[in-house]
């Protein structure tokens, strides 16, 4: 997907124009699926749904384009700050890698610099670059972990994930309310005391 790149190289990909023989590809698998599914795929309202869906899906799997590293290291910045830095409430859109239906969540994610900070828009840059692929809730949640913390080097990172899952209300065990819970953690975070500092502050409303 060459094309669908800006110009200067920063980890984001354009997301308004895809590679149009993916998408014809993408948009020709659809019409089949569409078909075997049992629907007229020549009715009107569904004339262009095949290529609807294609670019549905790039979008929502764009992060396979993207370098959530690259992202973070193009922002770094040198600042003696030490305490904790905490962005909670960082939506997730992400599709489950076992049925490609959705999970939707937020994500709160600490560090605590060691040198350097970052820019805070980065960190939900990096949530999305990791959610926008097929993920499990726990490799997500590792992911950024290493991510930050390969990048930044700070004393520690922390990443606490709650989503909801379609798979698991629309279909299969069919369980309405469900909410799961995944964290990581690294360095100073490991001790319990800075732990529970970071939970009690994404806690409070
Ligand atoms: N650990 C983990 N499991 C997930 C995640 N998303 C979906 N799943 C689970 O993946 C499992 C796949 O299990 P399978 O038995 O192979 O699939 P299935 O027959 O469709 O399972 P059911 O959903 O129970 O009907 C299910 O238990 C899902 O709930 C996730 O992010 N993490
Ligand atoms: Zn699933």
């Amino acid at each position: 997907m060459e094309d669908s790149y800006n110009g200067e190289f920063s980890g984001y990909k354009r997301i308004d124009r895809f590679n149009e023989s993916v998408t014809e590809q993408i948009s020709e698998h659809y019409t089949g699926i569409i078909k075997l599914l049992g629907e007229d795929v020549e009715r009107e309202g569904l004339q262009k749904t095949p290529l609807r869906v294609a670019k549905a899906m790039q979008f929502l799997l764009q992060g396979y384009e993207q370098d959530p590293e690259a992202m973070i290291r193009k922002a770094m910045f040198k600042e003696d700050y030490k305490q904790m830095v905490i962005v909670k409430d960082i939506e997730i859109y992400s599709m489950c890698e076992h049925h490609m239906l959705p999970f939707i969540g937020k994500a709160h994610v600490g560090y605590i610099p060691n040198g350097y900070i970052t820019g805070l828009s980065k960190i939900a840059r990096v949530v999305d670059a990791f959610a926008r692929r097929l993920q499990v809730q726990e490799r997500l949640t590792s992911q950024i972990k290493d991510c930050i913390q390969q990048t930044l080097n700070p004393l520690g990172v922390a990443v606490v994930i709650e989503a909801q899952h379609l798979c698991m209300q629309m279909r299969g065990v069919q369980k309405q309310h469900s909410v799961t819970t995944t964290s990581d953690f690294t360095g100073a975070f490991e001790r319990v005391a800075t732990r529970e500092e970071f939970i009690r502050l994404i806690s409070s409303k």
